[in-house]
């Protein structure tokens, strides 16, 4: 399981260890870990290693100890105030420039690669003329950039544009992922992104953050399975209500996925006609949306996509009644505050999470994580803030999911998304659980189609990629 750590959590992990005596090494774990990692995917390679004033630059220093040992041809340029200890260490073997502009761009061209640890987690901006300069030379460079953590002059918080970073090629995090590994924009400048152990005992990291990236092998736990005499009724049942004239796609998309997520039973009410829904589905026509408290619900409820003007006083009623219950699109209104229960699950686009925030979209894009959490403190059950990453958070604990891609921006993948995450509450999967397996096994059915469609990918594929997807996570493909 990947951790993600904001650089307050690191600062509160580094005194820790140091408290522990354990820095030390993990500054040498550091460095050999990242040697290592460079050596794998640059054998051979000529490298000149960059050293900032920083535990950064200390993590290059350290590095460029074990490539030498490792066979590598290197050339160090350090910070005056480079860790001195470190540096003493490596210059037994070998000697070290000054970091300067000018020996940046004379070294960069007689090497293969470059190693940078100007800037890590404790980068404040703005940035310094000093490393303004040296950062602009790096970004000059036509040999590939390996980053230490982060590029550096990117925070690690943040995923907004940096002023000026280091453009790099690939990027080492070390301990944990940051919020700028996973997030647009900030993402871009790492390049490839590999997240390395630098033996920091469990029981610490685990002790400063409770953010994590959700895990295939944990979907693969806990997705249901069946006997050999299952049946339609013991499959789970999905009720979707939605829809209005002209907006009834949506109660089609949700239905069509529960159905290929598993569901035994589908039915969906509206109070207009659902054209295009599966024949497979069971129609509850309804002539005033009042009747939906009569309903006798089955397994778990979808409410809100298409729904339109009524969809939060239909919600807040089929909330009452503690059902499972997936709320989506236009019920998701600040009438709901409070109102979810443990088997709640709301479903906001990052427009709808800043309605129900009262914000702007740039608000909450600027900060998911942040944002993801106060909306399910202030609406409780779970929250699933839909985005390239999707964000869930529970009371305790908030994921990143990783799967997925930019081809699933198009219509109806939310209505998708809500009938996928239904279905496996309906088929007995807690809130938790039905949230995390639906958005991995949604963007792993993306990901199949994307091979296929690629940007012309349409959400009723997605829907039709549930069953190979699960297939292919079960069997290890
Ligand atoms: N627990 C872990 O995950 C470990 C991570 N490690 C590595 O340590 C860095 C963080 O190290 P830290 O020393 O806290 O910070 P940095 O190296 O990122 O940067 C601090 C130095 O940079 C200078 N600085 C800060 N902002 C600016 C700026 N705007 N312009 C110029 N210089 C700046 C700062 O100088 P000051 O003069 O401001 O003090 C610092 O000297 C983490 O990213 C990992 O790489 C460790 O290996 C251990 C465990
Ligand atoms: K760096």
């Amino acid at each position: 399981m990947a951790l993600i750590l904001t650089s307050q959590q690191v600062k509160a992990l580094d005194q820790t260890l140091s408290e522990k005596g354990l820095l030390e090494v993990t500054v040498e774990n550091a460095g050999r870990s990242v040697a290592e990692a460079l050596h794998r995917h640059f054998p051979d390679s000529r490298v000149l290693v960059v050293a900032g004033k920083g535990f950064n630059g200390a993590d290059a220093v350290v590095a460029a100890r074990h490539l030498l040992a490792l066979g590598h041809e290197i050339t160090v340029l350090a910070h005056q105030e480079a860790h001195q200890d470190s540096l003493k260490k490596l210059q037994v073997f070998t000697k070290t420039f000054p970091l300067t502009v000018d020996q940046v761009r004379h070294h960069m061209a007689k090497n293969d690669v470059v190693l940078e640890g100007l800037l890590g987690t404790g980068f404040q901006p703005p940035l310094s003329a000093e490393y303004a300069a040296l950062i602009e030379a790096l970004n000059m460079s036509l040999k590939p950039v390996v980053s230490i953590d982060l590029p550096s002059g990117v925070r690690a918080d943040v995923p907004e544009r940096p002023e000026l970073a280091v453009r790099a090629t690939r990027t080492f995090a070390l301990a944990g992922l940051k919020p700028c590994h996973l997030f647009e924009p900030a993402s871009e400048w790492a390049g490839e992104t590999e997240l390395l152990s630098i033996g920091v005992p469990g029981q610490y990291t685990h002790q400063f953050t409770s953010t994590h990236t959700v895990e295939p092998s944990d979907v693969q736990q806990w997705l249901p399975r069946r006997n050999q005499n299952a049946h339609k009724g013991s499959a789970g049942e999905v009720w979707v209500l939605g829809g209005r004239s002209g907006m009834t796609g949506c109660v089609a998309l949700s239905t069509l996925a529960a159905l290929r997520t598993g569901s035994g039973l589908v039915r969906h009410s509206s109070v207009v006609p659902v054209e295009h829904a599966p024949a497979e589905t069971i129609s509850h026509a309804l002539q005033d949306w009042s009747e939906v408290k009569d309903l006798p619900f089955k397994g778990a409820v979808a409410v809100g996509m298409g729904l339109g003007d009524q969809a939060e006083d239909i919600a807040a009623m089929v909330l009452e009644k503690h059902l499972p219950t997936v709320v989506d699109a236009d019920a998701l209104q600040t009438s709901l505050r409070g109102k979810g229960h443990e088997r709640t699950i709301f479903t906001p686009h990052p427009g709808e999470a800043a309605r129900m925030l009262e914000t702007d979209v740039a608000e909450v894009l600027s900060d998911p994580l942040g944002a993801v959490r106060t909306l399910q403190k202030q609406y409780g059950g779970v929250v699933v803030l839909k985005g390239g990453p999707t964000t869930i958070a529970t009371k305790q604990t908030t994921w990143v999911n990783t799967s997925g891609n930019p081809g699933m921006a198009s219509a109806g993948m939310g209505d998708v998304l809500a009938g996928i995450i239904a279905s496996l509450l309906g088929q007995g999967l807690s809130a938790k659980h039905a949230a995390l397996s639906g958005v991995y096994l949604h963007g792993r059915a993306g990901d199949l189609c994307f091979e296929r469609h690629h940007y012309g990918l349409q959400a009723s594929d997605v829907a039709h990629a549930v069953g190979p997807a699960w297939h292919a996570l079960l069997h290890g493909e």
